[in-house]
């Protein structure tokens, strides 16, 4: 068959949109997984970090569901909701729309661009849980705030929470974000292992300044990624919690694919919190497929986004500028 694929990122993390609203496709749960896999493998012409499939939504404008690299299902996605934000309100002509997403549907909107000519986004991001069993997390506790696991390091203090994906989080110095700990954490949380049977996505934060913060993310299903939307959003609200940052005011959240801003909003200890950033183009193909075989995929057509590209790599020279003069 022949499949259309949208290539876009928001913060270099990058994705390939199946829209199922234009276009007749069919898939079975085994098929989702097993094309995620082979258009998501990096040594093919394609390459990305995971598919999101656009579909038609009976209580919502469209339905996003998230695939990682590895075909594992992910609940949310704050990067790539950004994507199918534009790539909907594109499609119906609107400024912004709900999203229905597997636990949440979630308000989307079309923003100021966060630097010039870059589409930008707003997106909800919610619900925020800190219960450990919604992660879930077995660590013989309600919720872990600022603890240590002695199993998996002797002085990180870690916080978990969902935004509804699951979060392990820890603010360290530019010397830990740069060591090989984080790798050990994640492959250890991400294998099978006791501690977080589902895995988990694993966040080094630094403060880099008052309102700004600096975020590293090994995803679930996936590995190191330029940037995790959920992980920069629930990494500033953990930024909050410790008082480093404020609720009510925006925080830039640094990251290896450029930048974005996060606010979060509080009513009574329960948390929402706005994602806005990027929604960049990449290219646009078309490839052939055996649904049987979809690592035989044969890729027809690819027409690039140039400009799309020259724009965003201003913003992400400017992030990486700051990124090296304020991580220290
Ligand atoms: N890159 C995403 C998160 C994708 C899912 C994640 N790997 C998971 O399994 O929870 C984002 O931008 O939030």
């Amino acid at each position: 068959m022949k499949i259309k694929l949208t290539k876009c990122h928001g913060s270099g993390n990058d994705f390939l949109i199946i829209d199922e609203i234009s276009n007749s496709y069919t898939f079975t749960e085994e098929e989702r997984a097993n094309l995620a896999i082979a258009f998501c493998n990096r040594s093919t012409e394609l390459g990305a970090d995971g598919i999101l499939f656009v579909m038609p939504s009976k209580q919502a404008d469209a339905r996003m569901r998230v695939f990682n690299a590895d075909g594992s299902e992910a609940s949310m996605c704050g990067n790539g909701i950004r994507c199918v934000a534009r790539y909907v309100c594109e499609l119906l002509n609107v400024e912004e729309a709900v999203i229905e997403t597997m636990k949440a549907n979630l308000e989307v909107k079309n923003e100021a661009d966060i630097f010039p000519n870059i589409p930008t986004y707003l997106v909800e991001i919610s619900p925020v849980s800190f219960q450990t069993k919604d992660l879930p997390l077995h660590v013989g506790k309600e919720t872990l705030l600022n603890e240590k696991i002695e199993s998996l390091h002797p002085n990180l203090e870690f916080t978990a929470l969902a935004v509804p994906n699951p979060h392990l989080i820890t603010i360290v110095d530019k010397a830990t974000i740069e060591s090989s700990v984080q790798e050990e954490i994640s492959s250890y949380v991400n294998g099978p292992n006791e501690l977080f049977p589902d895995g988990v996505n694993v966040s080094f934060v630094s403060i880099l300044d008052k309102g700004s913060i600096y975020v590293r993310t090994y995803e679930r299903g996936v590995g190191f990624t330029n940037a995790c939307g959920t992980a920069m959003s629930a990494s500033s609200l953990v930024s909050i919690l410790n008082g480093f940052n404020k609720s009510g005011d925006y925080i830039e959240v640094y990251n290896n694919g450029g930048k974005v801003r996060c606010y979060v909003h509080e009513n009574d200890g329960n948390y929402r919190i706005d994602l806005i950033g990027n929604a960049t183009y990449v290219y646009e193909a078309f490839v052939e497929t055996d649904l049987e075989k979809p690592a035989d995929f044969v890729l027809l057509e690819k027409a690039m986004e140039e400009q799309e590209a020259i724009h965003y790599s201003k913003l992400q020279d400017a992030a990486q500028a700051y990124i090296n003069e304020k991580l220290v």
